[in-house]
């Protein structure tokens, strides 16, 4: 395989961004919402995203085709997918997947330490229980419920633990009602009751019952997932670019059309005005926008139309590009916010020796 320019790029993108995020964060300190939509919607179901873009560009641009190189694109997004799923999946219930095995062997467990165990004489949560308000509260309801339905016959402290919870839950106290227990007994039960029920192994069923990963080494999975998906859109466009190219680059009615109606739209009827200077309430807006003339409104309906039509239909390669660069962009949050460097490094490794292995073996 020859080393081109676009091979050292694709090659060296994720190593440098890893390399770029630690050097920002030791001078950035970054919050960052693990809720957000980004995260929630696209980066962690984001295997889905790249399988539907990826292969949605090889159908547009003809890979199926007489000359297409589809098989060899199903036998790197096997291998790829194979691998993703080993890695960051369980295979069935009982089994963990490999990133939580790395885990678990390195001395990493599932820990419910729900009160503050300090001296404090007033009765806390442990401030290590979940990093906001709303993800403890819904930790809480999952160990409320995964207590009560596990145990049977519990002996009297645990009914009592399982009451606390469900009383703090209900009345968001301050303190517990002073039962003859300390926190630290309270947190041993409730941790030997659960592990004692059930082997916990993976991230997921620890998540799942309320608890959190402490302590072992804990390869980032995001990481992992981001190096692999960046690997595969890009390693494909290899494979599209330049007939994406040509036809991106005969398009040119598109560009007329958004043209003629991006100034109608933007000059006439009051539009720009609503942009520029949004209402405060949603009620406002729609009245406002509702005294646009009706061509203005169906100029920018026939825009939308035309904007969406020319990115998924014509040029899919758009998509991959934007998709490539959130994804990007997430990796550079995640270097930055998120793990230490060595659980930085074994996800990208991990990922790393798969995908760099299909792309310059596989090509
Ligand atoms: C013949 C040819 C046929 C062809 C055919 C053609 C048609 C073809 C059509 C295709 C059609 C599709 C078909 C696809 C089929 C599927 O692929 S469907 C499956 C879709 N599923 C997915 O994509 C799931 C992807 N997600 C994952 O793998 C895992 O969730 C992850 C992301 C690896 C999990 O990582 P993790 O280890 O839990 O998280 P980790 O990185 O350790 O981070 C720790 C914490 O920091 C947070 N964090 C880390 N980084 C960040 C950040 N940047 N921002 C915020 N929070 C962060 C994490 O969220 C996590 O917090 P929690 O919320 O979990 O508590």
């Amino acid at each position: 395989m020859e080393l081109s320019l676009y091979k050292i790029f694709l090659f060296s993108l994720c190593p440098l961004t890893l390399l770029v995020g630690q050097l920002v964060s030791f001078r950035v300190h970054l919050e960052v919402d693990k809720d957000g939509w980004l995260n929630t919607y696209f980066v962690k179901q984001g295997w889905f995203w790249t399988s539907l873009v990826g292969w949605w560009c090889m159908i547009r641009y003809g890979g199926f085709g007489p000359r297409g190189t589809w098989k060899r694109t199903l036998l790197r997004y096997a291998i790829l997918t194979v691998w993703w799923f080993v890695f960051t999946q369980s295979l069935w219930s009982e089994a963990a997947p490999l990133m939580d095995m790395v885990f678990t062997a390195t001395g990493g467990r599932c820990s419910f330490e729900v009160f503050d165990s300090s001296d404090s004489p007033t009765w806390s949560i442990n401030e290590k229980f979940h990093d906001t308000f709303s993800r403890r509260q819904s930790s809480l309801q999952k160990l409320y419920a995964a207590l009560k339905k596990g145990a049977q016959n519990p002996p009297t402290l645990l009914q009592n633990a399982v009451s606390e919870i469900g009383y703090w839950i209900s009345e968001g106290k301050g303190h517990l009602r002073g039962e003859d227990v300390t926190p630290s007994q309270l947190n041993s039960l409730i941790d030997s009751a659960l592990h004692s029920w059930k082997k916990i192994n993976s991230s997921y069923l620890c998540r799942s019952l309320g608890g959190y990963w402490i302590g072992g080494h804990d390869p980032s999975g995001h990481i992992f997932l981001i190096t692999l998906m960046c690997m595969f859109l890009l390693g494909e466009l290899q494979a599209i670019g330049k007939r994406a190219l040509r036809v991106l680059k005969t398009h040119n009615r598109y560009w007329q059309q958004l043209r003629e109606h991006g100034t109608n739209v933007l000059t006439m009827g009051g539009f720009w005005n609503l942009v520029a200077h949004p209402p405060a309430t949603k009620k406002q807006f729609f009245k406002q926008l509702g005294l646009i003339p009706p061509n203005i409104g169906l100029q920018l309906i026939q825009l939308i139309g035309s904007t969406a039509r020319f990115i998924v239909w014509d040029n899919p390669v758009v998509l991959l590009v934007l998709f490539t660069f959130l994804w990007w962009w997430s990796l550079l949050i995640t270097t930055i916010a998120f793990h230490t460097l060595w659980e930085q490094l074994s996800g990208l490794l991990c990922a790393y020796v798969v995908a760099g292995f299909v792309y310059w073996k596989l090509v």
